[in-house]
């Protein structure tokens, strides 16, 4: 017979989302089981955000040392070892592993089993010989790759997130389907470090974000040498002698394309295979599980949070979800998830990040809006730098409230951080314009954009009528 375990809470999944609820659920005194099938850290850590990340970082600076010359550097011819690039990759995910290992959460008090979970009735779930009937449970499974039904991809050798990172040599001439997030920032990097890369896209590139942004980065990758079919029918993909090709159809006719390796991006689907949800009694469709805003699935014992619970797909997204999970499932107080004040970033260079509404959705949702743009060439940090491509764009409400802001350029990642404070805690657009800032620093880019609204706001008549009534006192 199997032992039965009765903890408070129950995690599948130890990714960004399971981790949080475990190690905060702990940290109340809550007892908790945490069941992970796979590598302790889920995708983030060891095939997503982590790896690419660091990938990128090699990347950037084998682009340094080809535009060295612009700073009077010369660096004589550049050579990219991949080896020791991977090995740089792979160091990086060594180092943060054990802040999600077994070990540690051991130590928090966490009881963590290494087998894979699956719903047996409503309330119990089952880990090899273990069996855990616990007062919640949370389903934090993440996500997989979507393979997209063209036809003839079933039959060709493609890599996906799962296994590019273990990739041991530089691949020659990199298709890659999708120009999302994943493919952008993987096909620049691929790019830098010395492979022919070209992306292919049905829709168009980074379609969540603003073209208006967008445009910096397509621009950069095209300086780059990357080449990308965006809106393209993908009509099948096939072997050929040296590797893999597309047949793409641009409005012309088929036509191929050929590589050597593929790499499909075409975006995610809940990781939800094998988990017994209709034992459980969780409702759920192809698409993912059905969940309320605060997260509970259609059994009212069981929550879901991180890329299981449909997204949107981020890291901070899950632990953001894993803590409203916390406070919903131990002390049953009522959350609400919602995304519009959580921001993102694409780490291409430039970067693109984004927080709150882009303009359309402001019309939308308001019945005056104001749009406030200012460009990196006219900061003189980036100046000095030579990293002047981007524009920072800010959208406030009828009364100057930020409602939204998004940028590409140098370091968005990190200037986004002033504009989702604005978004998350309804700043008016005149505090930021009010600040005093360092000089030179790219985050003068915001005072800036900021200033431009004070501007407008002093071109009121009712401005010039108390200035000609200041003039008249003694
Ligand atoms: C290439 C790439 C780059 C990314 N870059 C970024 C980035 O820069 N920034 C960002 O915010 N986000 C990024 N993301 C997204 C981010 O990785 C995910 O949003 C995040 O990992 C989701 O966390 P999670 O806990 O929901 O799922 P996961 O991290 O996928 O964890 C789920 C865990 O559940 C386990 N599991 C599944 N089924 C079972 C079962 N039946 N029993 C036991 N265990 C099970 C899995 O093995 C896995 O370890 C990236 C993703 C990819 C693919
Ligand atoms: N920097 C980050 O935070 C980061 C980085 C990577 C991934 N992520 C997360 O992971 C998620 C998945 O990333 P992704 O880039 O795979 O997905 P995505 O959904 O963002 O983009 C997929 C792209 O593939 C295209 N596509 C889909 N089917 C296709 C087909 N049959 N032929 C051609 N093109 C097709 C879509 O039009 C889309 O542009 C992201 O949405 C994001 O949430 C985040």
């Amino acid at each position: 017979m199997s032992d039965i375990l009765t903890p408070d809470l129950c995690v599948i999944g130890a990714g960004s989302a399971g981790l949080t609820i475990a190690s905060s659920a702990a940290g109340l005194g809550a007892s908790v089981v945490l069941i992970e099938k796979g590598e302790m850290g889920g995708d983030c850590l060891n095939v997503g955000c982590v790896p690419s990340k660091a990938l990128i970082a090699a990347a950037k600076r084998a682009h340094a040392v080809r535009c060295a010359g612009a700073f009077g550097v010369k660096a004589g011819e550049m050579t990219v070892d991949f080896a020791a690039v991977m090995a740089h990759v792979h160091g990086v995910v060594a180092t943060i592993a054990p802040t999600d290992s077994e070990a540690r959460y051991t130590a928090l008090g966490v009881r963590v089993v290494r087998d894979a979970a699956r719903f047996v009735d409503t309330r119990t779930v089952e880990a090899g010989a273990l069996r855990i009937r616990a007062r919640r449970t949370v389903i934090a499974t993440g996500s997989r790759p979507a393979i997209p039904p063209v036809p003839g991809l079933a039959a060709v050798p493609y890599l996906t997130n799962e296994t590019v990172f273990g990739l041991t040599a530089l691949p020659e001439r990199l298709l890659v389907l999708g120009a999302g997030p994943i493919g952008l920032e993987l096909g620049q990097a691929f790019r830098r470090l010395g492979s022919e890369v070209t992306i292919v896209d049905s829709g168009p590139p980074l379609a969540r974000e603003d073209p208006e942004i967008v445009a910096h980065t397509l621009g950069a990758l095209k300086r780059e040498g990357v080449t990308l079919h965006a809106r393209v029918t993908v009509v099948a993909a096939k072997r050929v002698a040296d590797g893999v090709a597309l047949v793409i159809d641009e409005g012309a006719g088929p036509r191929e394309i050929a590589g050597t390796h593929l790499l499909i991006a075409t975006g995610r689907k809940p990781a939800l295979a094998d988990l017994g949800l209709e034992a459980a009694g969780v409702r759920h469709t192809p698409a993912g599980l059905k969940v309320s805003r605060s997260l509970r699935t259609s059994n009212r014992r069981v929550y879901a949070a991180g890329d299981a619970a449909g997204g949107p797909n981020f890291t901070h997204v899950a632990g953001h979800q894993g803590g409203l999970v916390v406070r919903a499932a131990l002390f049953g107080l009522p959350t609400a998830f919602d995304a519009t004040p959580i921001p993102r970033v694409t780490f291409t260079d430039p970067e693109i990040a984004t927080v709150g509404l882009d303009e359309d959705a402001a019309r939308a949702a308001h019945k005056t809006i104001g749009v406030w743009r200012w460009p990196f060439h006219e900061n003189d940090r980036a100046r000095a730098e030579g990293r002047v491509a981007g524009h920072l764009k800010v959208i406030t409400d009828g009364r100057g409230r930020v409602v939204g802001a998004s940028l590409a350029g140098e370091q968005a990642g990190e200037l986004i951080h002033l504009w989702a404070a604005a978004v998350q805690k309804k700043w008016a657009l005149t505090e930021i314009a009010s600040l005093t800032l360092p000089y030179p620093t790219l985050g003068e880019i915001s005072r800036r954009a900021a200033i431009l609204h004070v501007a407008d706001r002093l071109t009121n008549p009712w401005v010039g009528r108390i200035i000609r009534f200041v003039r008249k006192l003694p």
